[in-house]
């Protein structure tokens, strides 16, 4: 209602599908998609329209069959593995094609006293919890830079590997350096990242929900 008692018409899009349509044509139209493989590509899109940035795909990482390999874990039943809670609330269940499980260890009761013990933040204490069902996985990092160098640190001593990780953490202090340490380790873990300080937890469970949509 405005000052003078008369309620404001607003003329706006209601209709959640055609919003969905549009918006997703406008990305195609603005985003520069074309050097990317068809699989990528689609993904590239749910994560541009989670942060609204067309010129994301500039600074996108990735191996070739990265969401290939995603997509057979996920089929096959692999869990998904997050760092922050906001990620795992934003994947979408229902396109999931294994009713795969999505984990988030970060509030176990025992994750603060294991980062004092050792001497690292919460979220790169939690992947220890992770451990046991690292192998072909799906990992997706959307906020904690210490998450992903941390499970480098887990990965060169031994641990098992993941099928494929998303690694868009975001921010100032060491997000650029933890994706750039994930494109270029030795391990050749199967990863899509944004490389530099965009990133989060939104772009990280839309880039899941893009791999889960088409793997049933
Ligand atoms: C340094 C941290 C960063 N957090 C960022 C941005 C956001 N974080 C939010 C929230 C709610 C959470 N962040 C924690 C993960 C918390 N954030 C950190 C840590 C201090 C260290 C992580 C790291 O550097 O790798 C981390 C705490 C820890 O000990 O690990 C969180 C657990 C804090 C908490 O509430 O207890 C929590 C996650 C909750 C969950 O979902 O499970 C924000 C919403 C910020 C806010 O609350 O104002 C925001 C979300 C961004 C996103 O898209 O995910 C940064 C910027 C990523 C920053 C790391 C880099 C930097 O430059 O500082």
């Amino acid at each position: 209602m405005s000052e003078t008692g008369v309620s404001t018409v607003f003329d706006y899009e209601k209709d959640g599908a055609e919003i969905y349509r549009q918006s997703f044509a406008t990305i195609r139209a603005e985003a520069d998609l074309a050097g990317l493989p068809a699989d990528v590509s689609q993904v590239a899109v749910r994560m541009i329209h989670a942060c609204g940035m067309v010129d994301l795909v500039r600074d996108l990482a990735f191996t070739p069959t990265v969401v290939a390999r995603a997509r057979e874990a996920l089929r096959a039943g692999a869990p998904i593995l997050c760092d922050v809670s906001m990620v795992a609330s934003g994947v979408t269940r229902k396109r999931l094609p294994a009713d795969n499980d999505v984990v988030c260890t970060l509030s176990d009761p025992a994750v603060p006293a294991l980062a004092a013990e050792l001497g690292t933040t919460r979220s790169a204490a939690a992947m220890e919890l992770w451990r046991d069902r690292l192998e072909g996985s799906v990992v997706a990092v959307g906020n904690a830079p210490t998450s992903l160098f941390r499970l480098l640190e887990m990965v060169e001593a031994g641990a098992p590997h993941p099928a494929a990780v998303i690694g868009v953490p975001v921010g100032f202090i060491g997000a650029a350096e933890s994706k750039d340490a994930l494109a270029a380790h030795p391990s050749g873990l199967e990863h899509l990242v944004v490389r530099g300080r965009r990133g989060g937890s939104a772009i990280a469970a839309a880039a899941i929900n893009a791999i889960a949509s088409e793997a049933e």
